[in-house]
């Protein structure tokens, strides 16, 4: 509540009003039904009541109902606004709080089973929080108006009703925090169901789902976990459902029992039948609010944690802010020094990088090559500071790595990697989402022409605004060449002093990819480049190539000097070569 106050005072204080108002409903029907009933009776018996205040009455109720239906217009509509405010609030934050997560976080299944609970607290739950506790608050209040009615006649009454409270909630609560284990139990599993389920569906994997004919095999792996998953949770609905049968019978005999009390005292001559009717009404309505106000506990009690694991998520520790103090260097100087780097995934025990070190000067053109899983990626994540090292630095101009502002550092190096995203979206935003010149057509031509992309813009119906890609309404979809020069594009556009290149010509065709080698040092001119390639005939462009092999530096030196000391490069070349050549 006094987040709410918070994000959308005025609506918070609104409802709050609005359900006091709505509680005092019940409460007033009652008084007017006994009222009501007791004028009829004269009337009808006696003809001692005069008809106009019979009419009196039944207005005064025509009113207090039309109140009520008024009430709950208001409410319906404010909380729904309300709510979308406050999901729109933490929707925000959940967004800025991914971005700003070191991307280590990104490998581990444990984050992304807190990432899915949070989104789904704040998704599909949607604050419903805030709607439960608005009800349980005002069904306590009419609870306390209808109980005081029966303390005014008699407090055994009252007693009774108070014990049939406690086991319907006693049982809720237990419940609802079983229901939100079995929640946090099964979201590993909940998210494998998930991502098969996508495969099942999905248009990337539709191709090979066919080829391969493994539709049969993933759909009984997903029937296994569905009805897994799915038993476990009937099983908690049984059990939860058979409590609640057997408090609500108890509920039931409770109510006989005060019937009976009330037919006795009326027998007596204590009750007027207007009297008996509203006692009668009142307990039928305590006993639907108890109910409610039982699923609502058991609810809140399961929302509340959900909410916990949004509120922990947001508390997760971002990218280390106290250290980061320095600007990158306006213009790199003297060098890129990697002392010692060592690094190792948080899902692996033993190093990925181990001890390396190198200095890159200015403008020089790095190429790193190695076999797969030797750590060519790892090792320029670590360059753009997508991770930290566990030992060693990277200096740029003797500033630390750690020490560099993230935002400083992103606008100073750009990067194509391997397992670039083709963004279902314009040609524009593909290229130019996050960069001031959006809008300007010119600069994004010109990136657009340095990755050999101009005759296709000719095609596109809408230039720079046609939508790319197949999953939505009039897209335009590329080829896997298409998309990696759009990838290139998006770094050209970039004016920054270093631009790292994961493997970003294995898609394109040989002439595409010659003519972006052709052109290199103009492309990159005074740019310092990293470039991770498989092809070894595109690292003779290189200034210097550095040979990786499980997270070591075996080799160092230019495509001529690699050649003649014979070691690994010179064996990977010739190996290459060689099937080029037969
Ligand atoms: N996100 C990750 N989480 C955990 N381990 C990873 C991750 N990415 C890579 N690894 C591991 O780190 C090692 C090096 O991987 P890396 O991607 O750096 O190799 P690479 O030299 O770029 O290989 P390739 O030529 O196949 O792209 C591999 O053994 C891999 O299992």
């Amino acid at each position: 509540m006094p987040l709410m106050l918070k994000v959308i005072p005025g609506a918070t204080i609104l409802l709050i009003l609005l359900r006091i108002m709505t509680a005092l409903i019940p409460v007033a029907q009652i008084y007017i039904v006994k009222e009501l009933v007791d004028l009829v009776t004269l009337l009808f018996t006696q003809q001692q009541a005069i008809a106009s205040d019979v009419y009196f009455v039944l207005g005064l109720q025509a009113l207090v109902l039309i109140a009520d239906r008024f009430l709950n217009y208001l409410n319906s509509v404010v909380g729904f606004r309300a709510q979308q405010k406050l999901k729109y609030y933490f929707e925000q934050l959940l967004i800025n709080k991914a971005s700003q997560l070191p991307l280590s976080y990104f490998d581990r299944p444990d984050y992304y089973d807190q990432l899915e609970r949070a989104a789904f607290g704040v998704d599909v739950k949607g604050f419903n929080l805030v709607n439960l506790i608005l009800t349980i608050g005002s069904s306590i209040i009419t609870l306390v108006g209808l109980v005081s009615i029966l303390l005014s006649f008699h407090w055994v009454l009252a007693a009774i009703v108070l014990v049939m409270i406690i086991p319907n909630i006693l049982v809720n609560a237990h419940f609802g925090k079983q229901k939100y284990n079995q929640a946090m139990t099964q979201t590993p599993e909940q998210r494998k169901v998930h991502y098969l389920l996508r495969i099942l569906h999905s248009r990337s994997t539709a191709k090979e789902a066919r080829i391969y004919n493994y539709t049969p095999y993933l759909t009984a792996k997903w029937k296994g976990i569905f009805w897994k998953t799915g038993d476990e949770q009937y099983d908690l609905r049984k059990r939860t459902d058979s409590r609640m049968l057997l408090v609500n019978i108890s509920q039931i005999l409770l109510d006989v029992c005060v019937i009976i009390v009330l037919i006795l005292f009326g027998a007596s001559g204590a009750l007027t039948i207007g009297h008996y009717v509203s006692l009668t009404q009142a307990l039928q309505q305590i006993q639907s609010i108890i109910t409610g106000l039982g699923y609502s506990i058991a609810a809140v009690y399961e929302e509340s944690l959900f909410i916990n694991e949004v509120l922990h998520f947001l508390d997760l520790d971002v990218e280390e802010s106290q250290n980061q103090i320095h600007p990158f260097p306006e213009k790199l100087k003297t060098k890129i020094e990697v002392k010692n780097l060592s690094f190792t995934y948080a899902t692996h025990s033993t190093p990925q990088l181990k001890k390396i070190s190198f200095n890159i000067s200015p403008g020089e053109k790095i190429a790193i090559v190695g076999e797969n899983g030797a750590g060519k990626s790892t090792l320029v994540k670590c360059l753009l500071g997508l991770y930290l090292p566990d030992e060693g630095t990277i200096l740029f101009d003797g500033v630390d790595i750690r020490t560099i502002e993230p935002k400083s550092m992103r606008q100073n190096v750009s990067a194509v990697f391997q397992d670039f995203e083709s963004y279902q979206l314009t040609v524009r935003e593909n290229i130019a989402m996050g960069h001031a010149k959006i809008e300007d057509d010119a600069s994004i031509k010109a990136a657009v022409n340095k990755a050999g992309l101009s005759g296709l813009m000719e095609k596109l119906p809408h230039g720079l605004d046609t939508e790319l890609g197949a999953m939505f309404h009039n897209g335009y979809e590329l080829s896997g060449g298409q998309w990696q020069k759009i990838a290139l594009s998006r770094a050209f556009m970039r004016d920054t002093q270093i631009v790292i290149l994961d493997e970003p010509t294995a898609a394109l065709d040989p002439r595409a990819e010659a003519e972006i080698y052709d052109k290199f040092a103009t492309l990159y001119e005074g740019k310092t480049t990293i470039m991770i390639s498989h092809r070894l005939s595109s690292c003779k462009h290189a200034d210097r190539i550095i040979v990786l092999h499980n997270g070591e530096i075996v080799e160092e030196g230019n495509h001529d000097t690699l050649l003649a000391a014979q070691g690994a490069y010179a064996e990977m070349f010739h190996t290459q070569a060689k099937r080029y050549a037969s």
